[in-house]
């Protein structure tokens, strides 16, 4: 498989690093705008391949996509991650136009590509790269849901005083500091509803904490978090490298499911080589329904900024 990654910035680098050390594709390009700086991220990545002990083949290129071409997979992190104090939605003015130009440079060289949106804000973002491709809504995919769920797993484990790896939760909506919706309802430890174990404070706690985890994290170090989001965008692309069929809450273009339509939100859906081989339509409470509606709401809001 060869994989491309948009951005050599810290998200970019993450995610090839950690597509590298999983070790599941032949190659990955990673291209940006600064000169010499993909192909610097490059050298010094695969200065670790005999440490790491991975064979993947990474290389770099200032803004040639020629070197893109025949890409399985494209990812695409370009853009400016915000400040302190700053929502996500305040970047649409700069990154809408550096990844509608993207997209289009890579579907000339890459017309099979499944292309994965990271730069934010991320549902708008996909939804432009639909947009501006006209690609098969399952070869346009929003990377949000994957880490929501991951920090939101976190969050349950701290809670719950146990591993992540003994918990299990997903958050669908949009990928922002008000529209992500944690099924706390369903989420579990082991098979066993974590209501069982939390007072309804104590949840509601882990559910706030998740919604604001992104802006969190930039408060600490001053811009966006990179290692999480690097490491969620690699379980996608692994997922489609192997066909493996996991579910992953991500942004897809709705056509109806969830009574929504004609925006890109995140929703549980199965990654498999195709991209999204399907959208799956979970039983949600009215409340949940509610909360997902409103954040669809706050997606179109955004989505009309691109007119
Ligand atoms: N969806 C998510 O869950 C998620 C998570 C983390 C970050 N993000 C977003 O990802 C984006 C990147 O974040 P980062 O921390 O890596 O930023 P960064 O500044 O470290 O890296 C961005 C890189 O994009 C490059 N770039 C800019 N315009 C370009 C163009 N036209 N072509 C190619 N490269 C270009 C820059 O030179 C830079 O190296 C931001 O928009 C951020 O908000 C999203
Ligand atoms: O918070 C951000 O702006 C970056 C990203 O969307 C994240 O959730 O880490």
């Amino acid at each position: 498989m060869k994989v491309t990654v948009v951005g050599a910035g810290a998200v970019g680098a993450s995610c090839a690093e950690y597509i590298a050390i999983k070790d599941f594709a032949a190659e990955v390009v990673l291209v940006d705008i600064k000169e010499g700086f993909a192909e610097g991220k490059a050298m010094d990545l695969m200065q670790c391949a005999s440490l790491n002990g991975f064979d993947t083949q990474i290389s770099g290129a200032t803004n040639d996509y020629s070197k893109t071409a025949g890409s399985d997979v494209a990812v695409i992190t370009s853009g400016i991650p915000r400040k302190p104090g700053m929502t996500r939605e305040e970047l649409i003015g700069i990154n809408a136009g550096i990844v509608k130009t993207v997209s289009e440079n890579l579907i000339k060289y890459s017309p099979e590509v499944i292309i994965i949106v990271v730069s934010n804000p991320m549902d708008t973002m996909a939804y432009l790269a639909h947009k501006a491709t006209g690609l098969p809504k399952n070869r346009v995919i929003g990377m949000g849901g994957a880490l929501d769920s991951a920090r939101f797993k976190f969050r349950l484990a701290e809670a719950l005083e146990c591993p992540a790896s003994d918990v299990d939760g997903m958050v669908i909506g949009g990928h922002s500091d008000t529209g992500m919706v944690p099924l706390i309802g369903k989420a579990a430890r082991n098979s066993v509803k974590v209501s069982e174990f939390l007072s309804e404070e104590r949840m509601q706690e882990v559910v706030e904490a998740t919604k604001v985890g992104g802006a969190t994290l930039t408060k600490l170090l001053g811009t966006s978090a990179w290692y999480a989001p690097g490491a969620a965008v690699s379980e996608m692309v692994k997922a489609i490298a192997l066909d493996s069929k996991k579910i992953f809450p991500c942004s897809a273009l709705l056509d109806g499911e969830y009574g929504l339509s004609d925006l890109s939100i995140g929703v549980p859906c199965i990654i498999g080589k195709n991209g999204i081989e399907q959208i799956v339509e979970v039983e949600l409470t009215d409340a949940e329904k509610e909360k997902l509606q409103a954040s669809a709401v706050g997606v179109k809001a955004t989505n009309a900024l691109l007119d």
